[in-house]
């Protein structure tokens, strides 16, 4: 990556003395990249600012506790939340956006396969964008393969789907997000991917209904094309339990 700390012109915000965060911030401004709540920033991050961008997290979180009229300086259960939390957004939660892609091994279809193949549930652990309280659900997805598809590890899928899950965003862009990397990893003819989710924002707070759940499905190639193949991914998806979570 380009170091643009000292670009002519820069503003205060990608200078050494400004905090982390204008400066990543400056640098995918310079490339023009979109950084929602849902993109992965991993490349616009230098080695040690993951650190230094925990610590500017943890004083403004701090600064939040304040605000909320919270004793951090004598309740002992605080003391260190404003750290927790900056650590759990970073290194946990959210940390689809800051980190790299996992590996994926992708081997060739020597075979030539091309049958329908079904991976889940699998555990989404996701965040809403707008109050950022958990959703936690599962994906089930469908591949068709064809002679040219890559075939990826089985474990790849859930690590793939976590990276994705692992970022605030919506459940309708999740879903969208995830197919999009698989078809790009796979090449298959057809790609089916649906998730079923439970919505904290719904259950804990808001509205609180506890019951509702929002399922979503993506069906592309073959499986938009063949009726018959997608009834027979919907009727062997294994439900291992019932209800969201
Ligand atoms: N479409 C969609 N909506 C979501 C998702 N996660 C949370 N929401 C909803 O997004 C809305 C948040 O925006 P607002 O309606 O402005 O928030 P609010 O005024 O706090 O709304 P209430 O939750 O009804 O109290 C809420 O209705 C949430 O239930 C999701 O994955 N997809």
């Amino acid at each position: 990556m380009n170091d643009t700390t000292s670009a002519p012109g820069a503003s205060s915000a990608n200078t050494s003395t400004g905090p982390v965060s204008g400066r990543i911030r400056y640098r995918l401004q310079q490339a023009g990249q979109r950084f929602f709540a849902n993109d992965n920033i991993a490349d616009y991050i230098e080695p040690g600012e993951i650190d230094a961008l925990r610590d500017e997290v943890a004083g403004r979180m701090h600064a939040v506790l304040q605000s909320l009229v919270i004793d951090t300086d004598n309740d002992h259960n605080t003391q260190d939340t404003a750290r927790r939390v900056a650590k759990m957004y970073l290194d946990e939660v959210f940390a689809g956006r800051y980190r790299q892609a996992p590996a994926v091994t992708a081997f060739p279809n020597v075979s030539r396969l091309n049958e329908l193949m079904i991976v889940g549930p699998i555990q989404v652990r996701s965040a809403c964008s707008h109050h950022f309280c958990p959703i936690i659900g599962r994906v089930w997805i469908g591949i068709l393969p064809n002679e040219t598809s890559d075939l990826i590890g089985l474990s790849k899928y859930a690590r793939l789907c976590e990276w994705v899950m692992s970022r605030p965003q919506i459940q309708e862009e999740a879903v969208v997000l995830l197919a999009d990397i698989l078809e790009r990893r796979v090449r298959p003819d057809g790609l089916a991917v649906v998730m079923e989710a439970d919505h904290f924002c719904m259950h804990w707070r808001g509205v609180k209904d506890s019951d509702s759940a929002m399922t979503n499905s993506v069906m592309r190639g073959a499986f938009l094309r063949d009726a018959n193949l997608r009834r027979e991914f919907l009727a062997l998806m294994p439900r291992k339990s019932s209800g969201a979570v």
